[in-house]
């Protein structure tokens, strides 16, 4: 059984002007890329073949990149299920034109699934949990989990409300005048 310790990838690369916005800062949507990108790599290793991104939580960014800097993604697998896996990423920065502490840009959670050749969902192995920072962020991805799941079912179950609603029933927001 595979640890999430070694599921770890680290991933650096120069912040080129081609990924610059209108301000000189990098676009988000290049931080995102790159933190999704990081993290399918731990999740089609881990998978042992391809695993497509389901989701991605809420992204902060903290602090702009400029141009030249050197960005650094590492992520890891914090837990394991059926067919879907968690995965941590934490982006950070090395400044161009300083020696100074890495400064914290970004960090995101992401869910990935497994599939097979024909586009199955597809198992994956169980998670070897070795330390306590380990079982920590195993059970705190759990907490997220089923967050996302209860989300995604109450938006579903409200959809099937309002679609009652617009096929006209009396009294509802869909009803005739
Ligand atoms: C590599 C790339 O760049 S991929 C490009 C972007 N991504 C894509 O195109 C993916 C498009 N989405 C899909 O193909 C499908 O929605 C899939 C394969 C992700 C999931 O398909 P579903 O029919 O929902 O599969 P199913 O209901 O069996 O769920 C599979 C697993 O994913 C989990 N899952 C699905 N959606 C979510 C979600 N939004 N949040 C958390 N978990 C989720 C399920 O809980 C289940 O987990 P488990 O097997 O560990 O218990």
């Amino acid at each position: 059984m595979t640890t999430p310790s070694e599921t770890r990838v680290n991933l650096s690369q120069i912040m080129s002007t081609t990924e610059a916005n209108l301000l000189g800062n990098i676009h988000g949507g290049v931080l995102m890329k790159a933190v999704d990108s990081t993290a399918g790599v731990v999740a089609n290793r881990y998978a042992g073949g391809p695993a497509v991104t389901a989701a991605l939580d809420e992204m902060t960014f903290l602090t702009p990149v400029r141009v030249g800097d050197i960005l650094h993604t590492s992520a890891q697998l914090n837990w394991a299920g059926r067919s879907s896996m968690e995965v941590g990423v934490r982006v950070e920065v090395d400044r161009w034109d300083a020696i100074t502490e890495r400064t914290h840009v970004a960090s995101a959670y992401l869910v990935f699934v497994a599939l097979d050749e024909q586009g199955r969902t597809k198992p994956v192995p169980g998670l070897d949990l070795e330390t306590a920072e380990e079982r920590r962020r195993f059970r705190e991805a759990q907490i997220r989990r089923e967050h996302r799941l209860s989300r995604r079912a109450a938006i579903e179950a409200s959809r099937e409300v309002g679609a009652v609603g617009t096929a006209g029933a009396p009294g509802t927001a869909g009803g005739g005048a």
